[in-house]
């Protein structure tokens, strides 16, 4: 057995602390989240539609991911989770800050929308033997301590012909200008300090660390901001952000 107070683990406390901090913020479409939540049409169509084809489900089903375990990693307050349970997943959402997860039950509840939230990491889940047909990693990479211990905890849940996306921020000049000045001191879309440009990460290193877990990436895209009509679409442009989909052959 490991020793907690010693084990590795990918939270950084003062990530973890900021976000517990906003956790009133999460389901404000105008506030602090706000661009999590302009994010979401793009994200949402991105996920439905991969999974129903990985899984070879009917696009026209009101529920198409019925029967699918699914496990949200940093889930906040549950922005993704609760759209993808309503989908019919089967859905566990997961993070370090228990105020998130408080605030993320309760809407859940008051929605009427079955999700399960737990206080706790990748890392634990994976140790605990927990396993997944879709590993989510939305916004959370560049906030970890650990990338590669994060990476590999989250491979390590997805089952044979299971699928993980992640989506994060790719560390450029561009994401600098874009990411950090634009967003958070020119626009203020974002508090300052929310992001720290030296944790944001490559496409090649992300797809290394998921390769390195066993999974083959199977797309990559990036996603970026459309002035007009203040919306996010996808691109072929992943200097900004970027989303990559793998699977754990069967
Ligand atoms: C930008 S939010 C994204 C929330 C959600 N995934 C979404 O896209 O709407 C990042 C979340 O990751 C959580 N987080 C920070 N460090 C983490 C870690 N090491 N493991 C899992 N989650 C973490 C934070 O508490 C926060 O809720
Ligand atoms: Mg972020």
């Amino acid at each position: 057995m490991q020793d907690t107070a010693t084990a590795p683990t990918t939270v950084d406390p003062s990530e973890v602390e900021r976000f517990a901090a906003l956790a009133a913020e999460w389901w404000n479409p105008r506030g602090k989240m706000r661009v999590l939540h302009r994010f979401n049409p793009v994200r949402l169509a991105f996920l439905r539609e991969r999974l129903v084809t990985h899984f070879a489900r009917d696009p026209k089903a009101i529920r198409p991911l019925e029967g699918l375990r699914l496990i949200d990693i940093g889930c906040g307050g549950g922005l993704l989770s609760e759209p993808l349970a309503r989908m019919g997943a089967s859905v566990v959402g997961i993070d370090p800050a228990e105020r998130n997860t408080r605030i993320a039950a309760l809407h859940a509840e008051e929605s009427g929308v079955p999700v399960e939230y737990r206080a706790t990491t990748a890392e634990a889940m994976a140790e605990a033997g927990e396993r997944f047909d879709v590993v989510l990693a939305m916004e959370v990479v560049e906030h970890v301590a650990d990338v590669s211990l994060f990476i590999e905890s989250a491979a390590r849940m997805v089952k044979p012909g299971g699928l993980m996306v992640a989506a994060t921020l790719n560390r450029t000049k561009r994401s600098f200008a874009l990411a950090i000045v634009g967003a958070e001191y020119v626009l203020g879309w974002l508090p300052r300090g929310t992001h720290d440009w030296s944790k944001f990460v490559t496409p090649e290193e992300l797809q290394a660390a998921m390769e390195a877990g066993g999974l083959a990436v199977v797309e990559r895209t990036g996603v970026v901001f459309n002035p007009l009509g203040d919306s996010w679409r996808l691109s072929g442009d992943m200097s900004v952000n970027y989303m990559m989909v793998a699977d754990r052959p069967a």
